[in-house]
């Protein structure tokens, strides 16, 4: 055995900080996240079942798809804030962006092998370790697979139960897509809660087999179907934008302001050009926006 994973098996400290709060969580997300009904449902349903069984048959993994600004890394950091007692600050949260942790294609090898050894360190010193990979549809193709015995059941140490992690995985792939079937949804005057997600998993997952760049591309992790759910994230109407705007002034201590608001949201890009429908860069550059007309 490993000394830590011995440790975690004589004194019972594996939980490492891991105080879940779905409720808070819950809380959370309705209030904070805008547009994403769907997304929220689907999270709220996974967590609960994965959390409240103490020995799951595999980690939890999750694959965030959608257009640029529409919340995937906020709603990742609003999770992760209610699963440890430090939120973001803990020491078991993991983050890779591929710019940053494995820039060089030559490398690959080497990363891949640093990949793999810092996982299974990590989850050796903490079982409930999350790792959040942003960006994945610049993530070197192959790359990914090293860690792919990581996400199934079949990987078991003594001692630590590495099931009991959870693997986010961020990606654009597919947003043009999500876009579509959302656009044709308002079009047709339907409500955008309707829609059905095996329609978008589908689009979802033909935009990543069809991308050679992206780093699910012809990945174990898809074949192998480890990932247990596709969170889709819709692109924002201009009133969600509106919310984002209020809820950022309220951050910044502003008092709210219609005309600012108004201000803000007419900087904003919508598309298509003739409709304007969703806004081009979500919520992303509200609180920029925000400082140059204050
Ligand atoms: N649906 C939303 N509800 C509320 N705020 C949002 C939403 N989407 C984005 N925001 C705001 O915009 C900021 C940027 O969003 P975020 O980084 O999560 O986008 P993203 O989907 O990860 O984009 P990208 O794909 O470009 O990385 C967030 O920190 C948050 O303040």
């Amino acid at each position: 055995w490993e000394i830590p994973a011995l440790h975690c098996a004589l004194y019972g400290f594996c939980e490492c900080g891991f105080r879940p709060d779905v409720a808070a969580m819950e809380c959370d997300l309705a209030r904070n996240v805008f547009g994403q009904n769907l997304a929220h449902k689907l999270l709220v349903k996974a967590m609960k079942e994965f959390l409240d069984n103490d020995s799951p048959s595999k980690p939890l993994v999750l694959s965030f798809h959608g257009w640029s600004g529409t919340g995937k890394t906020f709603v990742s950091s609003l999770i992760i804030k209610h699963l440890y007692e430090e939120g973001s600050q803990s020491h078991f949260v993991h983050h890779f962006s591929p710019i940053l942790h494995f820039p060089h294609t030559q490398n690959i090898k080497h990363y891949k092998e640093d990949l793999r050894r810092w996982i299974q360190g990590n989850l050796t010193a903490c079982g409930r370790s999350v790792f959040v990979f942003e960006e994945m549809d610049k993530m070197h193709p192959g790359m990914i697979d090293t860690i792919a015995s990581f996400l199934g059941s079949s990987w078991v140490v003594y001692g630590s139960n590495y099931r009991k992690a959870i693997f986010i995985f961020i990606s654009n792939a597919g947003g043009e897509d999500i876009n579509e079937i959302a656009l044709d949804y308002w079009r047709h005057r339907k409500d955008r809660d309707e829609i059905q997600l095996q329609q978008i998993e589908s689009a979802i997952s033909k935009a990543v087999s069809s991308n050679p760049k992206h780093g699910f591309w012809q990945s174990q992790i898809i074949d192998q179907k480890l990932i247990d759910v596709i969170v889709p994230f819709l692109p924002l109407r201009p009133h969600h934008v509106r919310l984002c705007i209020e809820n950022e002034m309220l951050q910044q201590g502003l008092a709210l302001n219609e005309t600012l608001v108004n201000k803000v949201a007419d900087s904003i890009v919508y598309f298509p050009e003739k409709e304007k429908v969703f806004s081009l860069t979500g919520c992303k550059t509200i609180a920029s926006r925000l400082s140059y007309y204050v």
